[in-house]
């Protein structure tokens, strides 16, 4: 089971590596033997005083010795390197799993576990390889070899040789499986401790502006005591795993002892043998021990490698292919959470190329849902989306969409940078946006350095960059939520007067509750309680006299009315 976890997780390149280190510490174990063998007629001669006869044997435990020597740091090199691919495939799959996973799904926990598996996961396997796989691979090869090489001694000793390999073996599994279930239990408390601290740090500022910090941290103290029973659970769980390992141990040694001395009894072994089979016993013992003090390693590595095999197989999606420009027709289309809430139902639009949308309605009733689903953020549960007549996968939608939302965040680098492009069209973008001026305080307009996610500029300052970005950005679609929700008057203008610059140029479709937004727009579509209620040019919705006009007329009553 480790072996095939290690041989996914690490690819072909990998399973190379895995091969010629299991050559090496194998070949090395049969070394070990042939030490340990090589001492019955060094010993023979020694005991003899015949020192000139032991010179040869001398000389070869020497020369076994130095080999042993020479590839088990080989197979320790070969196991960091098996370490290294593991890491490589963790971190390569990392990206990846944080680029393809929708965004419902990139909840803390799975947060949380991408950090753990990422961060941690490639390290843990390297260490484990060396650690814990090396000792384990020669106790059993070790033992193997040691049964053949007994059998040309006494035969009675590769039955009891085998027979203690096989329980103890058997005991290590035994207990591993005992302990599993408590280790799951510790893995999940170990999780939601660090869910439930990251999320107290995050929630900091809020938590001392309201003075709650003290009630806002009992979601931490109860992870911690969910925490603290499951290390509990997990010691209490070991003692047995550990007695049946050290019963088996016991037995172990009880048969080979009996065996000594039948065959000395028998006078099959003299003095010197049975000596010599102190010290076998003596590094038959060392063998056992490394390994009974694995055990309960065995479990948590099994556990790491499980996760990290799942977490590199999980399916991720590809990055979509851009669709060939078209109408984007919506049909059907139908959100609902996990908790059960309906977000959006039964919508059905149609987006024509080159149009402006302007999707407006009262707070919670689904704008920004249908949006991320245009934008190929979340799939919808029910419903189509196509292009050019042609269906798309929520890949594709964002493989073609440029998206501006209200948390604007940037790359650590100049204005300039962060729009990534050149010549006149930049100078028209910046112009556009009005980003000359930014920030108005140090004056270097389009040079400035933006700061870690561009928390050097003001909100509005940030969002007007942002939406620069995405009009300098290739997409055949661009979405905008919320974009002027917090801004000022000044930056509103700056914003509408970038998206009247690409105005036909590209489909665009703006959620907002700001009435200055509409001058830009070719199509006003009206929603209430996940559905579209109303949906048409301005002029037409003024005059139907339905919900639209009704939120016109909340306009002209209170000017700068926000919902
Ligand atoms: N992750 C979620 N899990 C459960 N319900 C959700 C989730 N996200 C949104 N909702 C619910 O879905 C409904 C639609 O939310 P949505 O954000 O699309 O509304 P909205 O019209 O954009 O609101 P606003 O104008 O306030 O941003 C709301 O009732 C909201 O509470």
């Amino acid at each position: 089971m480790i072996v095939t976890d290690i041989r996914r997780i690490t690819g072909a390149a990998g399973t190379t590596a895995f091969r010629r280190f299991t050559a090496l510490t194998v070949f090395s174990s049969g070394l070990q033997v042939a030490a340990v063998v090589l001492l019955i007629p060094l010993l023979h001669h020694l005991f003899d005083h015949n020192a000139a006869g032991a010179g040869p044997w001398t000389a070869a435990l020497i020369a076994v010795t130095a080999a042993i020597w020479m590839i088990e740091r080989s197979a320790a090199g070969t196991g960091v390197e098996l370490g290294l691919h593991a890491m490589r495939a963790v971190g390569r799959h990392g990206v990846r799993a944080i680029r393809d996973t929708p965004l419902e799904q990139l909840t803390p926990a799975r947060k949380s576990e991408l950090r753990s598996l990422v961060g941690g996961g490639g390290i843990e396997l390297t260490s484990m390889v060396v650690l814990l796989i090396t000792p384990i691979l020669t106790a059993v090869s070790f033992t193997c070899f040691l049964a053949v090489a007994l059998l040309f001694i006494d035969w009675r000793f590769a039955p009891v040789t085998i027979a203690g390999a096989v329980l103890l073996l058997g005991a290590v599994l035994v207990s591993e499986r005992i302990e599993r279930g408590a280790d799951d239990a510790f893995t999940g408390a170990t999780l939601e401790l660090d869910e439930r601290l990251v999320e107290f740090a995050v929630a900091q500022p809020a938590l001392r502006t309201a003075g709650r910090v003290e009630r806002g941290s009992t979601h931490v103290d109860d992870a911690v005591a969910g925490g603290v029973r499951a290390v509990r659970r997990l010691l209490l769980w070991q003692i047995p795993g550990q007695m049946l390992t050290s019963t088996a141990l016991q037995l172990t040694l009880l048969g080979f002892g009996a065996a000594t001395w039948l065959a000395y009894d028998d006078g099959r072994l003299d003095g010197v043998e049975a000596a010599v089979m102190v010290i076998v016993l003596m590094r038959v013992i060392e063998q056992i021990t490394a390994v009974s003090m694995l055990a309960s390693s065995l479990h948590t590595v099994g556990a790491t490698l499980r996760q990290l095999r799942e977490f590199v197989e999980r399916p991720t999606t590809g990055p979509g292919r851009r669709p060939a420009p078209g109408a984007i027709r919506a049909r059907g289309i139908g959100v609902t959470h996990p908790d059960g809430t309906v977000a959006v139902t039964g919508v059905d639009l149609d987006l024509e190329p080159g149009t402006t949308t302007v999707i407006v309605g009262a707070s919670g009733c689904g704008k920004s849902t249908l949006l991320d689903v245009l934008a190929g953020l979340v799939e919808p549960t029910t419903g189509t989306v196509s292009v050019g007549e042609l269906p798309v996968s929520a890949a594709d939608l964002r493989a073609m969409t440029t998206a501006v939302f209200q948390d604007t965040v940037l790359g650590n680098a100049t204005i300039r940078d962060n729009l990534r492009i050149t010549g006149p069209e930049l100078d028209e973008v910046i112009s556009a946006a009005q980003l000359d001026s930014v920030p108005g305080s140090s004056g270097d307009g389009p040079d400035t350095r933006v700061g870690e996610s561009g928390n050097r500029l003001s909100g509005g300052e940030r969002q007007r960059v942002g939406i620069a970005r995405a009009l300098t950005a290739p997409g055949d679609l661009l979405v905008v939520d919320e974009a002027t929700a917090n801004l000022d008057a000044l930056n509103e203008r700056a914003i509408v007067s970038s998206l009247a610059r690409v105005k036909g140029r590209r489909t665009t479709v703006v959620v907002t509750h700001r009435p200055a937004v509409l001058e830009i727009a070719d199509r006003v579509v009206v929603m209430a309680e996940g559905r579209i209620v109303e949906s048409g040019t301005r002029e037409e919705l003024s005059a139907a006299g339905g919900a639209y006009a009704r939120m016109e007329q909340q306009w002209r009553e209170v000017r700068d009315w926000r919902v």
